[in-house]
């Protein structure tokens, strides 16, 4: 039994152009496959390789009763970002091989209960009826004898190797389970022996955009009670954090800002840029303290760097501008010199006019650019212009128990004469060591009438 190579031409995709490869095998049925580099390379690894089964419902049609829509794409972001490697789309793998009917049916038989084993079974079908030789004669064919296997089921794998193809690792495809398809994912771990996803604690799944469910010990417990909030605002948030001495100095009057707040407020800064899309600062923060802006105190991705500076005043050697780990952008006035080599991370957008550098219309111009949720992060000037603007959704002020006297101003801006006027919003507070950060929600109205029984330190800041 032989596969035939009828045909070959390209494959634009949205992962980049791959070779394709139309093959044919003895009993007629016709499997597509992407190539991409060297794939019969002899040094280094065995390529990266897809079996991928035929699923109409997941890969045309985007559902969710599954996951073979989404495997299917980010196999090919893989492979892309391997620059090397295969996917066979192996038709007549429908539904596990019962066939496209048989699969409805079988969902069908699931809406009423059963799992994705027990259906098939109640049809008198086997569970999997899948046979992978057509795909190791392809294999083959293409010169391959060896592979880097992406799947998280054990079966493909020994099936390849009962074919003569050796698999040199098994790499699970990583795919996050959803509310609708968690249930077949359960049943294929528990049932058909498939890789369970790693486990991720509770601060890689909040970083995640993801709320951890289970039990949790007292630290993650606390760690969901500060963060989730942030997490259910949705795609647009607008959040700002400063540290402060307790008579309201970032630093003192020669600029010495190191350390006003400690180690834990620090990491709760480094938490708070993994839950963004972009952290803000002005040019002064950046000349003070050259700050990277990026994770590190946690796991977590780096926000984009965003820089407030109309006359173009940063140093050029600063970490924003030399740093390539995340992009920045580099905000500036119409007439502001810029250096004209600048390195490929920094984008510069020069604004027009004065009003662009209003905080409203900088944060239309990130949504703009798809950075929605956002974290301005100092200095005291720069903070200060969006609370008082009108436009943050949270504060998170952390005081230090220091007296400086005299020093780099934090919080300012244009008060009134009466106390009742003053800002005020209902807060949290969380103890940072010896810092007390309080946080203001500005989303939220005062009096608080209904506090959930989560929020027993939530108290309103007026008195
Ligand atoms: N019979 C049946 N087939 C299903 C069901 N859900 C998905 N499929 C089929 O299952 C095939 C994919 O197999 P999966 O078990 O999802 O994954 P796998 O290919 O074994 O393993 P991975 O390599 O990790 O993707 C596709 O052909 C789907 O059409 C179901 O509930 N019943
Ligand atoms: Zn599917």
């Amino acid at each position: 039994m032989k596969v035939t190579c009828m045909v070959h031409t390209k494959l634009p995709t949205r992962h980049g152009e791959f070779k394709l490869l139309g093959y044919r095998d003895v009993a007629g049925v016709e499997h597509m496959v992407l190539t991409r580099g060297e794939i019969a390379a002899i040094d280094g690894p065995a390529p990266l390789v897809r079996l991928h089964s035929e699923c109409l419902t997941g890969d045309a049609l985007g559902s969710y009763r599954c996951d073979c829509g989404e495997q299917l794409d980010a196999a090919l972001h893989a492979i892309d970002e391997a620059g090397r490697g295969i996917l066979i789309y192996v038709r007549g793998h429908e539904g596990r091989g019962i066939g496209l009917m048989n699969k409805l049916r079988a969902y069908a038989l699931q809406d009423t209960g059963e799992d994705t084993v027990d259906a098939n079974t109640r049809l008198g079908l086997p569970v999997d009826a899948r046979d992978y030789h057509q795909s190791a004669q392809i294999l083959r064919d293409l010169g391959i004898e060896q592979v880097r296997l992406l799947s998280s089921n054990p079966a493909k794998q020994a099936a390849l190797e009962a074919q003569g193809i050796a698999v040199e690792a098994r790499i699970r495809l990583n795919v996050a389970d959803r509310l609708e398809n968690s249930g077949y994912l359960a049943t294929k771990r528990a049932r058909m022996s498939h890789d369970a996803p790693p486990e991720r604690n509770t601060w890689d799944t909040l970083a995640d955009g993801c709320l951890p469910d289970g039990a949790l010990s007292p630290g993650d417990e606390a760690l969901v009670e500060r963060y989730a909030p942030l997490l259910e605002a949705g795609p647009q948030l607008v959040i700002a954090q400063l540290g402060q001495s307790m008579d309201g100095f970032i630093a003192s009057r020669t600029g010495d800002a190191c350390f006003v707040t400690g180690e834990l407020d620090r990491e709760h800064l480094h938490r708070l840029r993994a839950l963004v899309d972009a952290v803000i600062v002005g040019a002064g923060t950046v000349q003070a303290d050259d700050c990277q802006l990026t994770v590190r105190a946690v796991s977590g991705a780096n926000p984009v760097r965003v820089v407030i500076d109309p006359h173009a005043r940063i140093p050029h050697t600063t970490t924003v501008l030399t740093d390539e780990t995340t992009p920045t952008l580099w905000l500036v006035g119409a007439e502001a010199n810029t250096p004209e080599a600048l390195s490929p991370h920094v984008a510069v957008h020069r604004f027009k006019h004065e009003e662009d550098f209003e905080p409203a219309a900088i944060l239309g111009f990130l949504a703009k650019k798809g950075l929605r949720r956002v974290l301005v992060e100092g200095g005291g000037l720069t903070v200060s212009r969006f609370l008082h603007a009108g436009v943050l959704d949270r504060l998170y002020l952390t005081t230090a128990p220091l007296l400086v006297g005299d020093g780099v101003p934090g919080i300012r801006f244009e008060g009134t004469d009466a106390l009742s006027g003053a800002l005020s919003a209902p807060v949290r507070r969380f103890v940072f060591g010896e810092d007390i950060c309080t946080e203001f929600n500005f989303t939220a109205t005062l009096p608080l009438a209904a506090q959930g029984p989560n929020q027993q330190d939530q108290s309103a800041g007026k008195h």
